[in-house]
């Protein structure tokens, strides 16, 4: 059987945007993703067990309380304030509470103030992956609406994205949290939006797009940016660096007010884009992080080296019942991987959906929403959904190719963004690598090495001791010190590589 790189096609970086232009309101399909998130947020944010789908398995409960987390100041989710004191309006107070958030995270403590003093000044915010910088963002931009009637149509804060998912995630967020306050509007600028299509245009006062759509409706005052007073660029290192979205955001600036609040938000922020960002949001007050500092605590990193691209194959087809106990993202280079190990799977008669920039937006859609109700429980993609989306019930993340950045040089930031689609917000959750020959041998050690992250390999002929060191760093506690994985400084590759270097990482933050 030829190896799936043979089949390698075009890279997907998951940007693409269809021609199809459109504009809505809040629609009756809006509605149902603010239920489903509603229903996954406060389903999740205590950790408990259940909910409809049946993927709440009580096993996967977090063991350690949140409420723990939240006192430890090493911790990323640690605050000493309470939402109360950070100075919020009494409905969007509500909104915290229907969320069932109960202390803020350390990036929305250090960051709210600092956002909602005036006279506005942008900022530039980074925070590990699932520490909750959706929140701080989205609790800005409400409190600094006008919501007097005059201007129940008119667009006053905008937020970028880089796909569509993510764009239609942050709406739900932008819903759930402003239930209470009365007249709000919110809206989504993708593509394909089959409501967008209305002549009348985006008629609300937060709309999240996708950079192109953005631009495009902007453009053809289908979207009106003269009261814009709040820009959000979500996943910020991200929709600077590209060179498409980095122009596609650049004009979408131009054409908001000059006076407009810039805020930049993500994970990462590599060194070549810090400057850049410094630039498209002037004197902004800065969050930021040492690469050092940027692993979650509860994601324990695995990795399992085949000796054979087919045998990447067959580690998946055996890791299928792990995969399925909660929910799982295989994340590989291409569409046409994903698209050949969808097809390879269900030859085995295994369930999986695969997502990719090729699906049109209708199709993305269902494909995502199946995802997050727990329906489909194995997910393949590519880059695509490598950040920002927020599925709780991800227990479990395989790189089945590990993320280069198209021109054949490692990618710590999309590792990073990739595996930390597990472990959200106090979690616990195991990412494994699969690696095969030199090549990924090195590129894994130079993630290990980025980020001073501990990797611990898993052994590659005893599947059962594979299985069960994997289940018990799911169920095990953050705290616990049941991890028995092997550690790769004395188990070496199967192929004869060189070892990856192992130091434990650090938990400082800040
Ligand atoms: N204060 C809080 N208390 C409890 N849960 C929270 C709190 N803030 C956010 N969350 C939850 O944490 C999860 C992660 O939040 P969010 O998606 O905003 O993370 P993020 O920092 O943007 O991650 P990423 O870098 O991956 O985009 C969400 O499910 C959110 O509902």
């Amino acid at each position: 059987m030829a190896s799936l790189d043979d089949r390698i096609s075009k890279p997907d970086n998951g940007q693409i945007e269809g021609k199809d232009i459109g504009s809505s309101t809040v629609n009756a399909k809006a509605e149902k993703e603010m239920s489903d998130v509603s229903k996954a947020q406060t389903d999740g944010a205590t950790g408990s067990a259940g909910g409809s789908s049946g993927i709440y398995d009580p096993s996967y409960e977090v063991n350690v309380k949140l409420s723990d987390l939240q006192a430890n100041p090493n911790d990323p989710l640690y605050s000493i304030k309470s939402f109360e004191e950070l100075g919020l309006d009494e409905n969007i107070l509500k909104g915290i509470y229907q969320m069932r958030f109960t202390k803020p995270s350390k990036i929305q403590e250090k960051a709210l103030p600092l956002l909602l003093r005036d006279p506005p000044t942008n900022m530039i915010g980074q925070s590990q992956s699932g520490t909750g910088k959706t929140a701080a963002f989205v609790l800005n931009m409400l409190s600094r609406l006008d919501y007097s009637p005059t201007m129940v149509n008119t667009p006053q804060a905008l937020v970028l994205a880089p796909s569509r998912e993510l764009a239609r995630q942050i709406l739900g967020v932008i819903q759930v949290m402003g239930s209470f306050v009365e007249g709000l509007t919110a809206g989504v600028a993708i593509p394909m939006e089959v409501a967008n299509r209305n002549r009348d245009g985006l008629k609300v006062q937060i709309v999240v797009g996708t950079p192109g759509t953005t631009m495009d409706m902007i453009k053809r005052r289908q979207l009106m940016a003269d009261k814009i007073k709040v820009l959000v660029l979500d996943e910020a290192d991200n929709m600077l660096d590209q060179q498409g979205l980095g122009d596609q955001c650049i004009r979408v600036k131009q054409l908001l007010p000059k006076t407009v609040q810039v805020v930049l938000f993500s994970a990462t922020f590599p060194n070549h884009v810090v400057e850049y960002a410094s630039r498209f949001a002037p004197n902004a007050n800065q969050i930021t992080l040492k690469h050092e500092e940027l692993t979650v605590e509860g994601i324990k990193q695995l990795y399992l080296d085949c000796p054979t691209e087919l045998d990447k194959f067959d580690a998946l087809v055996r890791l299928y019942g792990l995969m399925t106990i909660g929910s799982s993202i295989i994340f590989v280079r291409t569409r046409h991987t994903a698209l050949e190990i969808e097809r390879r799977m269900n030859a085995e008669n295994h369930t999986v959906a695969c997502l990719t920039g090729e699906y049109l937006g209708a199709q993305r859609d269902i494909i995502i929403d199946s995802f997050r109700s727990g329906h489909s429980k194995v997910l393949i993609t590519t880059n695509v959904l490598s950040r920002g989306i927020d599925v709780q019930t991800v227990s479990l993340v395989v790189n089945y190719d590990l993320p280069d950045d198209g021109h054949g040089n490692t990618d710590p930031q999309t590792y990073l963004h990739r595996i930390g689609r597990t472990g959200r917000f106090g979690r616990v959750g195991v990412s494994i690598s699969l690696i095969c020959g030199q090549r990924s041998y090195r590129m894994l050690k130079e993630i290990s090495d980025y980020f001073g992250v501990e990797m611990k390999s898993l052994p590659h002929n005893d599947w059962d001791q594979v299985e069960e060191i994997i289940k018990k760093v799911i169920k095990s506690s953050r705290a616990g010190s049941n991890f028995q994985a092997t550690n790769a400084a004395t188990a070496g590759p199967a192929n004869g590589t060189n070892d990856v270097s192992m130091e434990p990482s650090g938990s400082s933050w800040m």
